[in-house]
């Protein structure tokens, strides 16, 4: 078990504001180490929370600033249909967050799916592998990629990436990116990052906002059972690499 996750609750009003400062921390310290800022970000409601903290004026001289042009931006799941599509995660970042990023101001590299492989989740984690190994294992080989940021989700189910509460995919211990076919929330098919990636990343942030994830939230951290979802299984697994 790695150490016990940092809780942190904010008014509607303070949450992107605090949000802002815990992705420039992470993005300040992966500038310091290699110069580029390597995230991977979730769909569902993340995009426009986080759209609404990047994306907000500096809040003081000293407040620091996304520098997008060192970013490089993966998906930390995504659904198997096309980049325009309303169900697609890569979509709703780009109408959130990267089509409001200024024209003139240097933009970050951003790696969708391949629309080639729609058809075949298999084939289009493998392509997604693939990419992730040119970048994260280009000049040593390694056994996991070290993104310096995960930005996660939390489904009403405890489900984070598309990684399903019991769902085999769960097990998985080699591949890093997964394909699956049947998953409970449609669309059906999808890839996800597995969670020996995730887990490995120097940081992991869940953002849960409104009502709705109250329940979920009480069953994560305050049952057994919940430690064993999706959601759970991340919190018992993480630790500080970095
Ligand atoms: O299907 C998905 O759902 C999760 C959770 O979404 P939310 O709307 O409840 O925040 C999301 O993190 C994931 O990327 C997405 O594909």
């Amino acid at each position: 078990m790695g150490r016990p996750p940092n809780l942190y609750s904010f008014s509607d009003a303070d949450l992107a504001p605090n949000l802002r400062k815990y992705v420039l921390d992470q993005q300040t310290d992966a500038l310091k180490r290699h110069n580029v800022f390597r995230v991977a970000l979730s769909g569902g409601s993340l995009p426009k929370t986080l759209a609404k903290a990047l994306l907000a004026p500096p809040s003081s001289d000293d407040d620091p600033t996304p520098d997008f042009s060192k970013w490089e931006i993966f998906y930390a799941d995504e659904r198997c249909v096309p980049l325009d599509h309303a169900d697609s995660n890569h979509a709703l970042l780009h109408s959130e967050l990267l089509s409001k990023i200024p024209p003139n101001t240097p933009q970050p590299k951003v790696h969708p799916i391949d629309e080639t492989y729609l058809d075949d989740p298999q084939e289009m984690a493998d392509q997604y592998e693939k990419l992730l190994v040119s970048v994260f294992a280009a000049r040593d080989s390694v056994k996991l990629p070290l993104f310096d940021l995960i930005l996660l989700g939390c489904g009403p189910d405890g489900h984070t990436c598309s990684l399903f509460p019991d769902h085999p995919l769960l097990r998985e211990t080699d591949a890093w990116v997964l394909s699956i076919a049947d998953s409970p929330k449609p669309p059906a098919k999808r890839i996800t990052l597995s969670l020996p990636v995730v887990l490995h990343a120097a940081k992991i942030g869940f953002v849960a906002t409104g009502e709705g994830k109250k329940g979920i939230l009480k069953r994560i951290f305050e049952t057994e059972e919940g430690g064993r979802l999706p959601c759970g299984l991340v919190n018992e697994g993480a630790g500080e690499k970095i």
